[in-house]
């Protein structure tokens, strides 16, 4: 017989975890965790911005949710989608020395990642991504692969360590030799001259912060970039780059679609803030967190030495407060964090300058950490001067640290005669401009390696990226659909609300909370 009894956990009445956290309980599951051994198997169409295309995908998922054993392959299209008479070759790592005896060498076609791998008895297998590797076939002969690489949008540690081991992949492991540095993010290709990357060139770059290549926001025009792509005969593009970036790769291969191009378009997906969908975390993010804690502990060391010592570290995070989230959480000396996702206050019960005093009265000292991205309501309604955006059309934060030591320091001087001791500390750009650590060099090689692989195979308007701890790729469109944000209803963040014990300030937004809760 088949029943399950659901007990609620005794964390339910715990403020923190009471947002997240219901415990299932099957008694006889050994036996009833069976799967169907015969799926159903779905290949999604590989997104593209038409909408005739849309249509066709949402068809596809309604018809898809009907069973229960569905699988879904988000696949990514492939070279010979539009040029079906393209002649493969023997992928030469067959005769590579160090490849040759890894004992699966090619990832089979069949291979897939799932995006979701804690799933129910009773739910769909639901969506997965082409596994990323070297395939047994490849679509190019090396000697007539003309690559080129380029960087766009800010800077996050690791963006060199990718370029580094695009270039060395390419040619180590495909005896790639033409590879063509693209200057100055999207609009180095009709604005610049281009490089030559060799694994000589870029030996040394990892250890260096920035981007080898430069960068830039803006420029992106569609028609002349594929142009360029045509009359320099390049015929794999490798395009780094955040949300904006890939939006931009997306409409690249749309162009070089149309025109019937033979040419690989593959994102790697950048940024700081690690607020790209359905990757586990963006490269580099990890060297931020910690970098992020020299920044927190030296306002802890200024705090600790004075009398009501408030520091604030500003952490970089324009509309997800990953990095303030997971520097509290490593750090452990910080009071309270204030990210863009959970709406704050500053005066009356339950709000900010409560906790200040109480914390004050009780330690001597606090320290809070602000994502940049935090309170831009409060700040723009005195500033007036929201509505400005940068070169690629991302609105301008307002400089929510000074307002807030400002807010802080007014409230303690003038109302409680309590002068406080304030220590501002803004590292954003020092964050960013370092050369990534140990494990991010790792990941940025993998990654790197994994769009080689990809693109030499054929396939084509993809992104890279580890999902459940598997590289794969990923069709653009599913990547740039939205940004991931901190789920305030999960539990990393409930474990943040206890670490830290500061208010949630959910009493002023029950509307909200209760929306995301439904949503979980
Ligand atoms: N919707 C879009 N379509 C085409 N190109 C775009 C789009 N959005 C941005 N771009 C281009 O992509 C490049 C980088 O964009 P942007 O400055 O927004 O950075 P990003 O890639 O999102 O990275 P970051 O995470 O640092 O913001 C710019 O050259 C910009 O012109
Ligand atoms: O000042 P810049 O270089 O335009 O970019 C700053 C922004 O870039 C990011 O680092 C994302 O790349 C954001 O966190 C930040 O708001
Ligand atoms: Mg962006």
């Amino acid at each position: 017989m088949d029943f399950s009894v659901s007990f609620s956990s005794p964390l339910k009445s715990y403020t923190p975890f009471s947002l997240s956290c219901q415990l299932s309980f099957h008694p006889n599951a050994p036996q009833l965790l069976r799967f169907s051994r015969n799926p159903g198997i779905f290949l999604r169409k590989p997104p593209s911005i038409s909408r005739q295309n849309n249509l066709a995908i949402k068809a596809l998922q309604t018809s898809n949710q009907t069973k229960n054993d569905d699988f879904v392959l988000e696949d990514v299209p492939h070279l010979t989608n539009f040029l079906p008479d393209l002649p493969s070759y023997p992928n030469p790592l067959q005769k590579s020395q160090a490849y040759s005896i890894v004992k699966t060498n090619f990832v089979s076609p069949e291979d897939v990642v799932a995006q979701n791998i804690v799933i129910q008895k009773e739910s769909p297998r639901g969506i997965h991504f082409r596994r990323a590797g070297p395939r047994e076939k490849v679509y190019f002969k090396p000697e007539e692969v003309r690559a080129c690489i380029v960087t766009c949008g800010g800077l996050c540690p690791g963006i060199n360590t990718v370029i580094r081991e695009i270039v060395c992949g390419l040619n180590n492991m495909y005896g790639v030799q033409d590879i063509l540095g693209i200057e100055e993010g999207y609009k180095g290709f009709y604005s610049k001259n281009t490089m030559s990357l060799t694994p000589k060139v870029v030996n040394d770059i990892h250890k260096r912060g920035g981007t080898f290549l430069r960068t830039s926001r803006g420029g992106h025009d569609t028609h002349k970039i594929v142009d360029n792509i045509e009359d320099r005969g390049i015929n794999q593009v490798y395009i780094i780059g955040g949300d904006g970036t890939q939006k931009g790769a997306a409409l690249i291969y749309e162009e070089v679609k149309k025109r019937g191009l033979q040419v690989a378009v593959a994102g790697i997906p950048k940024t700081i803030d690690n607020d790209i969908a359905v990757i586990d975390k963006s490269f580099g993010f990890d060297t931020a967190v910690e970098e992020a804690q020299r920044a927190i502990n030296a306002a802890h060391v200024e705090v600790e030495s004075v009398e009501n010592g408030v520091g604030i570290v500003k952490l970089m995070g324009r509309y997800s407060g990953f990095i303030a989230m997971y520097a509290t959480l490593a750090s452990r000396d910080v009071d309270c964090c204030l990210i863009p996702e959970s709406p704050f206050y500053l005066e009356g019960q339950g709000g900010l300058f409560e906790f200040i005093e109480e914390r004050l009265k009780e330690n001597g000292h606090l320290v809070i950490v602000v994502a940049e991205g935090a309170g831009q309501e409060y700040v723009a309604a005195e500033v007036h001067a929201a509505g400005k955006k940068d070169a690629s059309g991302n609105k301008l934060l307002l400089d929510v640290g000074p307002w807030l030591s400002d807010k802080i320091k007014d409230h303690f001087t003038k109302f409680q005669k309590m002068p406080i001791n304030m220590k501002y500390i803004d590292p954003t750009y020092m964050i960013r401009a370092i050369p990534s650590n140990a494990s991010d060099n790792i990941y940025c090689t993998l990654l790197a390696h994994g769009v080689v692989h990809g693109a030499m195979a054929g396939y084509t308007g993809f992104t890279v990226g580890s999902v459940n701890s598997k590289h794969a790729y990923i069709p653009i469109a599913r990547v740039t659909e939205r940004q991931k944000t901190v789920k305030l209803t999960d539990r990393m963040w409930a474990r943040l609300l206890a670490s830290t014990n500061q208010p949630s300030f959910v009493a002023s937004d029950h509307e909200r909370v209760d929306k995301e809760v439904s949503k979980v």
